[in-house]
């Protein structure tokens, strides 16, 4: 095991490098992310999938500290890292093909579903997977792999996630369900947009093994339910994931599972006698195929202070965001307005209330009310959808809160949420986003009263501290199970099956690969409205803590006279005031923007085969827009985009920011652009930007050149020296200028005074902000016509005698098309169909409206003949010689 590129092996936390690794074919690269550093990859050629979704090409992804997984390739691939890692390596030997081979047949056994009639409610399940193993066996992986390649082929399989210790759909302590209809982000992990959660309130079933018993069951009834009004999602089937407990209790609780969503085929991850006792059991259900698979090498093992810390990790992540981009509301709630229970555990039952021998014991599903107090602190929250108490274990929860502050003088409870606003509405049915957390503790509810509308919520207590192508396209040859009943169809590959099945292949319609380079029309206005909500609420917070500190200082002024307190409040109801006003400005601006980005999905939906050529006008006429605005031809841009009433699909007011940072930038002056690393700091640090540094060294330079030499040092020390853990070289060699000064000679520090330099913020700048803001580099214009030029570009192109109508004879498609390899040649010859004469640069071929091509020369004497029409002699279309338009050969 060792890597195939340059530089060290094994990373050890050492400080960040670039490095590259070649993997072989069917190899994958084990990756453990530093502790304290996010890691970046990207692809640089070949193929390559992190857990079943594949990775982009060249383009790099950030992985937050901490993280483990694999690179795995199936052809052969060069990745290139950048930043620290606790370990990393690669390994040849991986169970990837039975696993792909699994996938074939759940894919075969979908297809015959959806294939058969709805009615036949047997023939029309798609496959159940429940994935089986103890600890750190894989589980949670595998099910994402199958679930990310079933997804790539268009299915849309339901994940469902009975692991309450970990969770990878939301917080530990609960069971849940989402469907997959896209390949798993390797990022940002499960999407959260509607999972069905049940709350259990525990980290381990021991706890109370009747209510998870209860909650598998209600979660599996809502999902029958769901499948049977969807042909397509009972088609794709269920990936359960389950709970690594699989002795006494937990191997019982394993086979309810497995009996209660009617499992028909259970995965058993490197666990030969769980396999054997689970072929044993469910041999008298025939349609049950048990498969032992082989336990990835790479699968890390982790201890019980590594799982709480990755819980308390998640409570964070919930509120937080994977990296801090979410920032959770403060609330203030009455305690008169919500109740809270405790579910299990109640007051036992009176022996009286018993039958006779029976021992009074507590129930394990009952719902009991509990007083708010102080214990309430601190605790992770989660609200249920239930009207009633008596619903609530029958109900799915909304989302989470975090208590953080309880006020008994003056019964209020103060709250982070992950969203604005009150608690969910029912009029509404929007549920509080969820994102991910931890649980552990208490197993309570809290019920929420609303004039029309009443939630409960269930909360636990959190003593965890939150800071807060396969392409070897093999012939498949699958052994039937011992147990394996063929009825259901094509058995599962066990783990012998050597050659792997076809990788899974995308069934994205081709309009789809080609919206892909649409990412930035989607990704500009979203991430400027994300930037507009941010500074609103960072606007309304500072206001706020000013007015609630300027309260708490007039109260606690004991000689501040009625008059004096009367104007501090004026003072503070004005602001206030002030405040409302901007909110409702800023609030005007985010409608505008959130309408924006509802108009562009709207324009990408309306591409259709009818109207694909106004479409596609349209694009490009939004393409030179953004080329104009990148150019700094602003006025040009502004014109284009109204007279074709395009405002709303290009980004005329992003670009205005940028504009005022250039234009300052170009009269030397930095303020506008410092001002701006300060707006995006968090995120220019993310993305280790430099361009603060390169300003603050130019303002330095400028400090110099003006031969203000003390100014010049007390600046350095001010805003230089924090940058030279990092940067020391650039600042040595910068610093040096006060001793070589403005008119010196020396190469080295006489670039340094050129004008050039501040062409080069501004090019930096213009770098960082297509960053931020998800834009490609270059323009767009750029990238497209360079797609086009690499099918024309030859040595030929670049001789004397290319002829003019060549794109490639102009020097400006020339500066395109030189990092583009030659086009491939085939030496092949064009013949003429009517005349057979050979088409050359003599006798060029014409293209005709409907596509045909023929020479010139049959074309010509065609038209003489027919007073200038052309008939084709292969459609009969009719048209004028002057529609034909000339054809290059390359
Ligand atoms: N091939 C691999 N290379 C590197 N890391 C891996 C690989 N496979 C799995 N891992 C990592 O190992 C860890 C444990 O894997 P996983 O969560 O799938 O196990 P599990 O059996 O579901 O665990 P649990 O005991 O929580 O149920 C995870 O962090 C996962 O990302």
């Amino acid at each position: 095991m060792a890597y195939g590129g340059a530089g060290p092996v094994g990373g050890s936390g050492s400080a960040a490098t670039i490095k590259q690794v070649k993997l072989e074919r069917e190899s994958e690269l084990r990756i453990e992310a530093s502790n304290d550093a996010p890691l970046r990859l990207r692809l640089l050629n070949g193929t390559a999938e992190i857990f079943g979704t594949e990775l982009p090409p060249e383009i790099w992804l950030s992985f937050p500290p901490r993280l483990k997984f694999a690179v795995f390739t199936w052809y052969g691939a060069t990745i290139e890292m950048d930043g620290a890692t606790e370990t990393d390596y690669t390994a040849d030997e991986t169970p990837m093909v039975s696993y792909v081979n699994v996938h074939a047949v759940l894919d075969g056994r979908r297809s015959r579903a959806k294939a058969s009639s709805p009615d036949d409610s047997e023939s029309s399940k798609g496959p159940r997977v429940i994935v089986v193993g103890p600890t750190d066996s894989g589980k949670s992986t595998l099910s994402r792999m199958l679930l990310s390649w079933a997804a790539k082929q268009g299915w849309k399989p339901t994940f469902v996630d009975l692991d309450i210790g970990q969770g990878s759909i939301t917080i530990p302590g609960c069971i849940a369900a989402t469907p997959i209809e896209m390949p798993i982000d390797p990022v940002e992990g499960i999407p959260l947009e509607m999972p069905l959660v049940y709350f259990y309130g525990h980290t381990t079933p021991s706890n109370n093994v009747e209510l998870y018993k209860v909650l598998v069951k209600e979660l599996a009834g809502m999902i029958e339910r769901q499948f049977t009004g969807n042909a397509e999602s009972r088609a794709s089937g269920m990936v359960i994931n389950t709970m690594g407990w699989i002795e006494g209790v937990g191997y019982d609780l394993l086979l309810h599972s497995i009996r209660t969503f009617k499992a028909n085929v259970v995965l058993v991850l490197g666990q030969e006698k769980l396999c054997s006792m689970l072929k044993d059991v469910l041999k008298s259900e025939p349609k049950v195929d048990v498969v032992k698979l082989q336990r990835s090498g790479g699968v890390v093992s982790r201890n019980a202070k590594v799982r709480q810390k990755a819980r308390s990790y998640r409570i964070r992540e919930y509120f937080y965001g994977l990296s801090n981009d979410l920032s959770p509301h403060s609330n203030i709630a009455n305690f008169s307005d919500l109740f809270v229970y405790r579910v299990g555990g109640g007051p036992q039952a009176p022996r009286s209330a018993l039958p006779i021998g029976a021992e009074p014991a507590a129930d394990p599903t009952r719902v009991v009310p509990v007083n708010i107090n102080r214990d309430l602190l601190h605790l992770v929250l989660a609200v249920s959808f239930a009207k009633e108490p008596d619903e609530i274990i029958s109900s799915n929860v909304a989302g989470f809160i975090y208590v953080t502050d309880i006020d008994i003088q003056r019964k209020k409870i103060t709250y982070l949420a992950p969203s604005a606003g009150e608690l969910p509405s029912n009029r509404t049915g929007q549920p509080i986003l969820l994102h991910k957390t931890v649980t552990r503790g208490l197993n309570m509810c809290l019920h929420w009263e609303w004039t029309i509308f009443h939630a409960y919520a269930t909360f636990i207590q959190s003593t965890e501290q939150s800071e807060i192508p396969f392409s070897p396209l093999y012939p498949m040859e699958m052994d039937s199970l011992p147990n394996g009943n063929n009825s259901t169809g094509t058995p599962i590959a066990a783990t012998a099956a050597t050659n792997p099945a076809p990788p899974p292949s995308s069934n994205l319609p081709q309009l789809t690969e080609s919206l892909k380079l649409e990412h930035q029309f989607l990704r500009v206005p979203f991430e400027h409205y994300k930037k507009t909500l941010r500074a609103n609420h960072r606007a309304v917070e500072k206001e706020m803590s000013a007015v609630i500190s300027g309260v708490t200082e007039a109260a606690a002024a004991a000689d501040l006279s009625p008059d004096d307190a009367v104007n501090h409040l004026n003072s503070l109801v004005s602001r206030l005031q002030g405040l409302k006003r901007k909110s409702e400005e800023g609030s005007r601006v985010e409608h505008l923007q959130a309408q924006k980005c509802r108009v562009r999905l709207d324009h990408l939906e309306s591409a259709d085969a009818e109207n694909m050529s106004e479409w596609n006008n349209t694009r490009l006429k939004r393409i030179l827009v953004d080329y104009m605005l990148r150019m700094s031809y602003y006025d040009t841009a502004v014109k284009l985009a109204e007279s074709s009433n395009l405002k709303d699909l290009v980004d005329i007011d992003v670009f205005q920011e940028a504009k005022k940072v250039i234009d300052a930038l170009q009269n030397k002056d930095v303020a506008p652009a410092l001002a701006w690393c300060a707006d995006n700091k968090s995120r220019l640090k993310k993305s280790k930007s430099k361009l603060e540094f390169q300003l603050r060294l130019q303002e330095f330079i400028e400090l110099v050149r003006a031969e203000n030499n003390m100014r010049a040092i007390t600046y350095a020390r001010k805003y230089l020296a924090p940058w030279g853990a990092t940067h020391m070289k650039e600042l040595q060699r910068v610093i040096a200028t006060l001793a070589f000064k403005r008119d010196t000679e020396c190469a080295t520090y006489k670039v340094l005074f050129e004008a050039k330099q501040w062409d080069y913020l501004v090019d930096q700048f213009k770098q960082e902000f297509c960053k931020l803001y998800g834009m490609t580099l270059e323009p767009l214009l750029n990238i497209y016509l360079q797609a086009g030029l690499s099918a024309l570009k030859t040595p030929y192109c670049y001789e004397d005698d290319c002829t003019k109508e060549d794109p490639l004879s102009q020097e400006a498609f020339r500066t395109l098309a030189l990092p583009l390899p030659y086009s491939k040649q085939h030496h092949s010859k064009l013949v003429c169909y009517i005349t057979k004469e050979l088409m050359d640069t003599e006798n060029p071929p014409q293209v005709l409206p409907n596509g045909y091509v023929y020479s010139t020369k049959a074309l010509e004497e065609m038209a003489k003949k027919n007073n200038g029409r052309i008939i084709c002699p292969r459609t009969g279309l009719v048209c004028s010689y002057t529609e034909l338009v000339k054809a290059y050969i390359s």
